[in-house]
């Protein structure tokens, strides 16, 4: 196809350049707003086409030279190529866009985005394995951005340095391996005192496989953990190191113990930001009964516990419900604390009120987001109501949708809402919102 001049009025969510012809939307990958640029049309669809940058004309002032060598071929970042506060302000208008066009909301206040670091935060990953017999080699990284092939990459700049530097030795063990096509995946977690290695292995390690891990885990300070097939099956290789991984929250005195397959924030450093964030936007008194929806292992339920009178967290997953109550117990908030496993996608109104009163609701969903706990939120009382929701999202789409349900149909106020910058660098926008019962 031809080259064409296009130019570049916004960017998507997944950082793709947004021009218009002819009345119809082309999407050009690496294309920044406000940029005159030359692509060639690479996709033609109904509604849109895509367009393959070849030259930019005009930059814009934002460009910036990317600070890892991979991007454009890894598919772990979208943005880098923008300005590290544009990226943010991008997010932040994404948001506000999708709060009015999904949930026709607009926050009273626009909350200045939470920060955090750009670079080294991505504190757990699921790295893909290939052993490409072509090659003699073996391939550890994210996905490429095109296709599904696993990128070649021999550093990661969101990956914290001392899992970076593992890349390349990762290669070389499990090339060293009896059977290296046999191994699909190396997740990471990062805890505060260790690094934790999950091997999903489709077969059976050797006893060279296993002293190769040893050798590895001792060398690099790491401590690996198994997966020989489904979740249930995931093991530490020494029994001794079952406990080890936990991160703390030194604002709070608290140690948060966890397996390397639990749900934790990806980013710790933000979300020790985003943990004192929402109990002072919460407003928490000490005679407060305080509900945490969505709690997994107790993350904000015992930062909760220390300022309320009393909490309640309720959770889909009795492994995390197990591991927030031993947490409230290892730090006497047990007394203060109650923890509760339920499908919180299936819960009505008569439910909620069966719980008693709440002062106060921090909700933190998944993406699907929360609505029948909206619709839930929507239909009490005013006399029932909670005085203050914070709501702590990973997606912009189903936060309009809820909020809608929370405004509209229950009559709350948007106070405020703001970015959470959780995921520099990629197009993953993770919001906060406060809403208060009128
Ligand atoms: C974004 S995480 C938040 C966890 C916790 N608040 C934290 O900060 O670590 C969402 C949580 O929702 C839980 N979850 C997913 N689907 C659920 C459902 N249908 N009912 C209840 N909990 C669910 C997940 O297990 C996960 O722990
Ligand atoms: S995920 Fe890592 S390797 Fe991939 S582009 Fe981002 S910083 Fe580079």
């Amino acid at each position: 196809m031809t080259l064409e001049v296009f130019d570049i009025e916004s960017l998507d969510l997944e950082a793709r350049g947004v021009a218009r012809r002819d009345g119809k939307v082309v999407f050009v990958e690496g294309a920044l707003p406000g940029e005159r640029i030359v692509a060639r049309i690479a996709k033609r669809k109904a509604s849109f086409d895509t367009a393959r940058l070849e030259k930019v004309i005009k930059p814009s002032s934002q460009r910036i030279t990317p600070g890892c060598p991979h991007f454009g071929m890894c598919g772990g970042c979208a943005m880098q190529h923008l300005d590290a506060s544009a990226q943010v302000a991008i997010k932040q208008r994404v948001l506000e866009d999708t709060l009015w066009h999904i949930g026709r909301v607009r926050p009273g206040v626009v909350l200045p985005p939470m920060h955090g670091p750009t670079w080294g935060y991505r504190y757990r990953a699921r790295l893909s394995v290939r052993a490409v017999r072509k090659k003699n080699a073996v391939l550890v990284g994210f996905r490429e951005r095109r296709g599904s092939y696993v990128a070649d990459i021999n550093q990661c700049r969101v990956l914290p340095v001392h899992v970076s530097n593992m890349l390349l030795p990762l290669r070389a063990l499990v090339g060293a391996f009896a059977q290296p096509d046999r191994i699909p995946q190396i997740e990471v977690a990062v805890g505060d005192t260790t690094t934790v290695l999950l091997l999903r292995h489709m077969e059976t390690l050797t006893d060279n496989d296993i002293a190769l891990l040893r050798e590895f885990a001792l060398k690099h300070n790491v401590t690996w953990w198994l997966q020989p097939k489904g979740p249930e099956t995931v093991h530490p290789l020494n029994p001794d190191d079952a406990d080890k991984l936990a991160y703390t929250l030194p604002e709070f005195g608290l140690r948060m113990p966890y397996r390397p397959t639990d749900f934790t924030q990806v980013n710790h450093a933000i979300n020790r930001v985003l943990i004192s964030k929402a109990l002072t936007l919460l407003d928490v008194q000490s005679s407060d009964r305080v509900a945490d929806l969505f709690c997994g292992l107790g993350n904000f339920t015992l930062p909760l516990a220390i300022r309320a009178r009393s909490v309640v967290g309720i959770e889909g997953s009795s492994a995390l419900t197990e591991r927030a109550l031993q947490a409230a117990r290892d730090h006497g908030l047990e007394d203060r604390t109650g923890f509760t496993t339920l499908n919180l996608f299936d819960v009505d109104v008569q439910w909620l009120r069966d719980l008693g009163h709440f002062d106060r609701i921090l909700i933190d969903p998944p993406r699907e987001g929360a609505e029948a706990v909206a619709r839930a939120l929507a239909a009490l009382t005013s006399a029932e109501r909670p005085k203050r929701i914070v709501y702590v999202s990973c997606s912009p789409a189903t936060l309009a949708r809820d909020a809608g349900i929370l405004v509209h149909e229950g009559g709350y106020t948007l106070q405020s809402a703001g970015v959470v910058n959780m995921f520099p660098h990629t197009g993953h926008v993770e919001s906060i919102a406060v809403f208060d019962a009128s």
